[in-house]
């Protein structure tokens, strides 16, 4: 039970720390993808408790080489990633890494585009909150997000998988 409640708290804080999540299924696998909508009313009900930033999340389902064992269509994928909010792709990991650097990057671009869109925010309430994040997340890392400019450096382990 005391074990239950530390792992959670854990993966709260991991999940309050990422500044982006990408989920992967196996397209082979409807259990793998199953678990997906829980897991972004998670994230969601913990970043967006805390925050008006809306939080980056890309849904990958991985495996499209393997038609012959496809389990769940791509329309479902992409209507689940519409329904909760979030990107959508589907990759081919074993085939080639173009379709993982693509997910990347666009988490990071999208992960920019969040925190732009916070910073334009100049009431007094959003210069509260930036105070807030730097406090309470003690970071000693950070990266620039210049509009027109790629959003990198990529902080070191912060595509780490949280969940
Ligand atoms: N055909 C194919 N195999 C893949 C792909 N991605 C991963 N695999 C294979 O799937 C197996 C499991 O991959 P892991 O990287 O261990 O991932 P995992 O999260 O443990 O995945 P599962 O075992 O499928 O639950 C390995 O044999 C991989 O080579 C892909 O895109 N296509």
């Amino acid at each position: 039970m005391i074990d239950r409640v530390d792992e959670s708290s854990a993966r709260e804080k991991r999940v309050q720390w990422a500044d982006g999540f990408v989920l992967v299924y196996s397209i082979c696998d409807r259990a793998s993808f199953n678990v997906l909508r829980p897991k972004v009313q998670v994230i969601k009900a913990a970043k967006e408790a805390l925050s008006q930033e809306k939080v980056p999340i890309v849904i990958v389902g991985n495996k499209r080489d393997l038609h012959h064992r496809r389990a769940v269509s791509s329309e479902e994928g992409r209507l689940l990633a519409l329904s909760m909010d979030c990107e959508f792709y589907e990759v081919s990991a074993a085939e080639a890494y173009h379709g993982a650097l693509m997910v990347f990057q666009r988490l990071a671009e999208r992960i920019c585009e969040a925190k732009l869109a916070l910073k334009k925010g100049t009431g007094i309430r959003s210069i509260v909150k930036s105070m807030s994040a730097v406090f309470a997340r003690k970071r000693t890392d950070s990266y620039k997000c210049t509009p027109g400019l790629p959003p990198l450096p990529l902080r070191r382990g912060f595509l780490d998988q949280v969940i």
